[in-house]
């Protein structure tokens, strides 16, 4: 459209507004459960997995669009209280009910029909939201971070995870990683094992990789004030730079007592999900770092309110994963592309870690940064013969 330097153009003309919440009024939206293989076996403090599974959701707009969206969950509701069966059951009861007919362009009503229709179910909920903001980028033919206000960074320092808890396979692991120039910076799973065991793989690990190598130990809850005041000397002097959720989420005073006494800094995971929780453990200091992941806070649009009550308390930023593929890891990229500060770069290796990634091109992995997509909505293709193929059939 042109008009001369100084004429108006009527909004009418743009985008009507009456026509745009009518060109995107949901029309269907359906979840897929997928298990996905993973190269390896992944560990954590409280479960083991070789496949990931996902909840694949598409939300059909009546203006002919789909949008796609995923949340992703640890060896079943064990990493969070959500397994795949119960968001596929969730988003068929309740959430997609909820929707449809409504505009997919008013996403913040989208986000408290869902929250009337369920509590909690933060990763069923983001996968949703995920979709319409897939579903209105392609509508409105931005990028989805265009809807987020916009990124600030296209590019993040990448950060790969050691889990198989064999020493060996990791050092080989990690230094096939550098070799690749895809990830220089490393998270281990420490607590499947006993502290004296996760000790010798971090020593295995510091003795092979390049001085200074940052290295994020992740404990998934699995110590107790006691260990972690004799084992938290120990990690800082194998190098650790930073340690995640040492301690059961909800144990705010011995956690305050833990960050307090570390000399390395302490991020929170698990422990805060809801922006209730950002503010009281923000303010209770029971960390210095926060991990910021979809599938805790429920949508882009909180995940960026999380983000902020943290950093006005001080708390600096982390891109968490839950081993997403580029779908998922799409959408995570997409709103911390967005975000003011993000000083500790982000995970998002889980389209690294499948056998089969679930779109027909992954995302770059470059010069040890992985890289925001183009395009319009989340910039991925889902690969549907490779979701088909990994579709739960019953
Ligand atoms: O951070 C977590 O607790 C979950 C997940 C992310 C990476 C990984 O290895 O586990
Ligand atoms: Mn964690």
């Amino acid at each position: 459209m042109t008009s001369s330097p100084g004429t108006p153009v009527p909004a009418s003309t743009v985008f009507p507004e009456t026509d745009l919440r009518r060109a995107t009024a949901i029309r269907r939206i359906t979840a897929r459960i997928v298990e996905a293989p993973t190269t390896r076996k992944h560990k954590l403090s409280n479960t083991s997995v070789s496949h990931q599974g996902y909840i694949f959701v598409a939300v059909e707009l009546e203006n002919g669009v789909t949008g796609y969206g995923e949340g992703s969950t640890l060896g079943g509701p064990r990493w969070a209280e959500e397994s795949v069966e119960a968001m596929k059951a969730n988003i068929d009861a309740y959430l997609a009910p909820a929707l449809i007919g409504h505009p997919a362009c008013l996403a913040e009503e989208a986000s408290l029909r869902m929250d009337r229709a369920a509590k909690r179910n933060f990763t069923a909920k983001s996968a949703v939201d995920m979709a319409l903001l897939d579903a209105m980028g392609k509508t409105l033919d931005v990028p989805a971070h265009i809807l987020l206000g916009g990124a600030v960074r296209t590019s993040f320092d990448a950060i790969w995870a050691l889990a198989s808890g064999d020493a060996a396979q990791e050092v080989d692991e990690a230094q096939a990683m550098i070799a690749r120039g895809w990830f220089r910076r490393f998270k281990i799973k420490l607590g499947f094992a006993d502290p004296a065991t996760d000790l010798a793989r971090l020593a295995a690990l510091q003795k092979a990789l390049p001085e200074g190598t940052p290295m994020v130990a992740d404990v998934n809850q699995a110590w107790s004030e006691a260990e972690c005041i004799r084992y938290l000397p120990a990690l800082r002097d194998l190098g650790v730079s930073l340690i995640e959720q040492p301690l059961a989420a909800g144990q705010t005073a011995a956690s305050r007592r833990v960050a307090a006494r570390a000399d390395v800094p302490v991020m929170m995971d698990e422990g805060v999900s809801t922006l209730a929780e950002a503010a009281t453990e923000t303010a209770a200091a029971t960390g210095s770092v926060l991990s910021l992941k979809l599938c805790k806070h429920g949508s882009a649009r909180n995940l960026k309110r999380v983000a902020g009550i943290a950093a006005a308390g001080g708390v600096q930023l982390y891109g968490g994963c839950l081993l997403e593929s580029s779908i998922g890891a799409a959408g995570h990229l997409h709103v911390f592309a967005t975000l003011p500060r993000l000083e500790w770069g982000t995970e998002q290796f889980g389209p690294k870690i499948l056998v089969e990634d679930l779109v027909t091109e992954g995302l770059r992995y470059e010069a040890f940064q992985v890289h925001l997509p183009e395009g319009p909505g989340l910039g991925i293709t889902p690969d549907h013969d490779i979701i088909e193929k990994f579709s739960r059939k019953d």
